[in-house]
């Protein structure tokens, strides 16, 4: 079985002030029945790892460079986030995408050095809201997820989430029936790829997802939990998403 995973990406917002809202969420959730994952901007990333202690909460980047090390000014390598206390990084968020103009390709030599460094690549891909007027999602995500996800992918090492681009932070969210369409299709063709491996690869579904439609989206099959952008921030928001996934997990339990 999957474990659930409940992931938070502050993307770049957050000071040392922030930490408070760390402490709260685990306050809140000593002993937790889901695994939980921060992304904080990289400026925390070793005082979020030092702060949360022996707690099971794990802590990520939010991008990695796809070289080990060198002269690449402003950039951050998979092995110093591990060094910091990360365990996972994101990489090809569509913001990244956007932002630094990286393909696919490049997304896919960035799960590489994640992978060199030790740690999880969670691993984004997502269609516009123009790909989805025109009937492209899964044509796009498919493109995406074969040529971002690298031959050598398992639940181990790789999570993939699906974020529509146009969900990110618009308060829309697609309905239950096309998450269901995406996951599933996403679930097919890591599949047809990786065989037994793919079963073990957890989808997680990211935009918009706050605390009144986590449990809608939890309850859809091949969702194996969250990347919360906005609602992740404040313990507040986030506490009940957790909550949520863990009331999923108890009712997939056999
Ligand atoms: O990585 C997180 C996603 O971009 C979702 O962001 P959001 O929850 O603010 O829509």
């Amino acid at each position: 079985m999957r474990r659930k995973l409940a992931a938070g990406n502050w993307k770049m917002n957050g000071t040392a002030a922030s930490l408070s809202e760390v402490e709260a969420l685990i306050a809140a959730h000593p002993s937790p029945g889901v695994e939980i994952l921060l992304c904080p901007p990289a400026t925390l990333v070793g005082r979020l790892a030092a702060l949360k202690g022996q707690h099971s909460l794990m802590v990520g980047g939010q991008d990695c460079h796809a070289k080990a090390s060198g002269a690449h000014t402003g950039d951050v390598a998979a092995a110093q986030l591990a060094d910091a206390g990360a365990t996972h990084v994101i990489v090809g968020h569509s913001e990244r995408r956007a932002d630094h103009g990286e393909s696919d390709e490049a997304v896919a030599d960035k799960a590489r050095a994640a992978w060199s460094a030790g740690l999880v690549a969670v691993i984004c891909l997502g269609e516009t809201l123009a790909e989805r007027e025109a009937g492209r999602t899964l044509e796009v995500v498919g493109r995406q997820l074969d040529a971002s996800v690298p031959e050598g992918a398992t639940g181990l090492n790789t999570v993939v989430a699906y974020e529509p681009v146009w969900a990110i932070g618009t308060g829309l969210t697609p309905t239950s029936e096309q998450i269901a369409e995406v996951h599933d299709f996403l679930r097919s063709r890591l599949s047809a790829r990786l065989g037994a491996d793919a079963a073990h690869v957890r989808l997680l579904y990211g935009g918009s997802v706050k605390a009144s439609n986590a449990a809608e989206i939890f309850a859809i099959p091949e969702v194996d939990g969250a990347l919360v952008g906005g609602a992740s921030l404040r313990a507040a928001d986030f506490s009940p998403i957790v909550k949520a996934l863990e009331q999923a997990a108890e009712i997939e339990l056999p």
